[in-house]
């Protein structure tokens, strides 16, 4: 689109008053730091003079005058260094909105007034001191909404004080690069759709980035919803589900200025660490401090206070590569993770003190202070308090009662004897009551009660007591006890967590969504998922159903998204004929080669067709190319094959996410990463050929953004 000269000129005009208005503020923003930094060595330096005897004196019986005289000099420092850091945060934010102030306007009249006001948007705000003014406005801020939801007419925006109405008569869109205004165009349906197609074509980056100048109305609706306690998203492979994860993050504590929300009562849950790193760099780059992100077996350690543990990735290659294994695993951890369960896990909780605890009569000096029976009776009711708090008041119970006996004296030894007696039943061994519950068959099913058992329930025991024989957790058994162990003894590590995000939900079991209820107890969740991106197990719509059950929450919604912005239209049609029940997905019609299936018939020549693909991709100018293999087992195989013909790296757990070269990754790890091209490296019939292969098939050709290729030595998969 061609502008007149007077329309360039005002744009560039203006760009240059945001300019000068940013850079005053960015040089006082500096100055004072300096002034700061000053203060700081000065108050540093009165620490160091005036407190030197009181740290001496800490040990002394002097210590709290000294504390208080140390704490008297102290604070000033903590204070200054604190407003030092706010600045140079401040700094930062400038520094990058003199880079780049805005990348959009829209022209809008407030009904009622007669003239449009031109409303500037970028990644964060810049208000003109003297007036208060906003030059540019937050892509936050409830009137930024307009531009993301609405084109030229009638429009409107949900602010604090209500809606508010309008009109809208202009949408531009700006390229602002290293402070110079390359180009803007005004937008309608059509251009737009046009500039985020150019952009989709354009090659990944080495980590996940920001979507703030594109993001979509549907995106929009769910990274601003502050209405529901639940809300879910069922998104297709590539709809940018993580991307929505990420903005709502950093909407969440834009919205948290009013709300008192910060970086730690956020936490997103990750898939694993190497998802972790992928995406750390979205929420710096939208001018926010990280927000904690963890993986469920870290959490899982954390509460069961222990370090190994399986970990999901290595649960799925040990499915993957022991087939003989494959359906106990899978049938232990859907009975073990299952509603039924939960059921019996609560009933055997009830019953602890029933049957699991020994109480013993309470002797001091021959004398019996405390019967059994009344220490049984004071613990099975109060079934609302955790058991193990009820286990401790019992135990101050008893002292309490062995100190108004009075009739003898106790020594401190004789003390301490009595209370590892005591302990002895006071204290509960989770494990050991765990390995309890799968001894006795007629047990497990009285705790059942009319739910039937799995008719392997046998070969489940038995599997589950020869795991629990190591010291080492298996991931089913591992969530389990984490919940036995919420449920007896309770959590605060979690507490402060008002928000919580949950990518790739399909991949939980019921149960972990029941932790997750336990621990943040009272939070609001966002949790994003897609059914057909399963690895171990089936899932469909009736997913969010459960979550919601669990999760209990008065409102909530689900919102269901179909175009994926990742992948071609070619890649997007191959791979959809992975999923069985062929659902309405969109493609951002962005078209590319056809997925070629190369079949080699020898080792060296797979090789061979390996390597030139991997040259032409090079070629192409592709900057992140994905050979994708079923386990870490035929990852490491290929690996080996290749790495004295061309530099490649392998991916593992512990691997970093800088994804620029060529990986070679097992399926199951590259769960939402994505890669300029994929090569499927391993597509042969013994590879892939039941249901669950076909969920693998789907998330390692969805992970393509341009160019994917299938390769495989001997007989080609059925699947395919
Ligand atoms: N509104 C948008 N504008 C531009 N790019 C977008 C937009 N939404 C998503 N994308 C891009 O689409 C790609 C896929 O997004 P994302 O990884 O968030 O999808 P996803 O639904 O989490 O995918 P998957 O389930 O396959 O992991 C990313 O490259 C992302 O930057």
């Amino acid at each position: 689109m061609e502008y007149n000269q007077t329309e360039v000129m005002f744009e560039q005009n203006r760009l240059e008053k945001t300019m000068s208005i940013a850079k005053k503020q960015l040089d006082q923003a500096r100055q004072k730091n300096e002034v700061n930094k000053e203060a700081i060595l000065t108050a540093k330096k009165e620490l160091r003079e005036n407190t030197s005897h009181s740290i001496a004196n800490l040990w002394s019986s002097d210590a709290f005058e000294a504390l208080a005289e140390l704490n008297q000099y102290a604070n000033p420092v903590t204070e200054k260094i604190a407003d030092y850091e706010e600045v140079e945060n401040k700094i930062a934010v400038l520094q990058n909105i003199i880079k780049s102030p805005y990348y959009a306007r829209i022209d809008f009249r407030f009904d009622g007034e007669d003239s449009f006001e031109p409303i500037y948007i970028g990644r964060s705000s810049l208000v003109k001191n003297n007036t208060y003014e906003m030059d540019v406005y937050d892509w936050r801020s409830p009137i930024a909404s307009v531009f993301y939801r609405f084109v030229t007419g009638q429009a409107y925006y949900d602010a604090p004080s209500g809606r508010i109405t309008g009109e809208v008569n202009l949408k531009r869109q700006y390229e602002i690069n290293n402070s110079t205004l390359e180009y803007f165009f005004d937008a309608d349906v059509q251009i737009v759709d046009e500039f985020l197609r150019k952009l989709l074509s354009q090659n990944t980056s080495t980590k996940m980035k920001t979507i703030v100048e594109t993001i979509q109305k549907e995106q929009d609706i769910v990274i601003r919803d502050m209405e529901n306690d639940l809300m879910m998203v069922q998104g297709v492979a590539g709809s940018g589900k993580t991307s929505i994860a990420l903005h709502r993050a950093a909407y969440l504590m834009y919205q948290g200025l009013s709300s008192k929300l910060s970086a730690n009562n956020i936490i997103i849950i990750s898939p694993n660490t190497l998802f972790e790193q992928y995406i750390s760099n979205v929420l710096p780059e939208l001018g926010e401090e990280n927000v904690v992100s963890v993986v469920f077996e870290d959490m899982v350690k954390k509460i069961l206070k222990k370090e190994s543990i399986e970990s999901r990735n290595q649960f799925l290659e040990n499915l993957i590569i022991n087939p003989s294994y494959r359906n106990m695993m899978k049938s232990s951890i859907e009975y073990k993770t299952s509603f039924q369960f939960i059921d019996i896990l609560d009933q055997f909780i009830a019953d602890i003190p029933e049957r699991w605890i020994q109480f013993v009569d309470v002797y001091v000096n021959d004398e019996c202070i405390v019967k059994k029976e009344l220490l049984k009776e004071k613990i099975t009711g109060r079934k609302d308090t955790l058991l193990s708090l009820r286990l401790k008041q019992l135990e101050e119970y008893i002292f309490e009662q062995i100190n108004e006996s009075k009739k003898t004296t106790i020594s401190k030894s004789e003390k301490a004897m009595i209370k590892q007696d005591i302990q002895k039943f006071t204290e509960i061994n989770v494990l050991e009551l765990y390995k309890k519950l799968f001894t006795d068959a007629e047990y497990l099913s009285s705790l059942a009660k009319d739910n039937k058992l799995p008719h392997n329930i046998k070969e489940i025991m038995e599997y589950t007591n020869d795991n629990l024989k190591s010291n080492y957790l298996h991931y089913d058994d591992a969530i389990v006890l984490a919940y036995l162990s919420i449920k007896i003894y309770g959590t605060n590590e979690y507490k402060h967590i008002k928000q919580v995000v949950i990518d790739e939900a399909q991949d939980y079991y019921p149960l972990q969504y029941e932790i997750f209820h336990l621990i943040f107890t009272n939070s609001k969740y966002t949790i994003l998922g897609d059914m057909n991106q399963t690895l171990e197990k089936k899932e469909d719509i009736t997913l969010y159903e459960q979550i919601q059950k669990i999760l209990a929450k008065k409102k909530s919604s689900l919102v269901v998204m179909d175009k994926s912005f990742r992948c071609t239209n070619e890649i997007l049609n191959y791979s959809l004929k992975f999923i069985n029940q062929s659902p309405d997905i969109k493609s951002f019609n962005r078209k590319g080669e056809e997925p070629k299936v190369y079949v080699a018939p020898n080792q060296l020549s797979l090789k061979e067709m390996i390597i030139n693909k991997i040259q032409s991709c090079q070629e192409f100018g592709y900057r992140s190319i994905g050979l994708i293999c079923k386990s870490e087992k035929n990852a490491k195989a290929l690996y080996e094959a290749l790495k004295d013909s061309i530099s490649l790296e392998l991916i593992k757990n512990e691997s970093t996410a800088d994804l620029e070269g060529v990986f070679i990754i097992p399926v199951y790890m590259s769960k939402g990463l994505e890669f300029d091209a994929v090569l499927l490296c391993d597509a042969d019939a013994t590879n892939y050929h039941s249901q669950d292969d076909k969920n693998l098939l789907y998330i390692a050709c969805t992970r393509a953004l341009h160019s994917l290729d299938l390769f495989c030595e001997g007989e080609v998969s059925p699947l395919l």
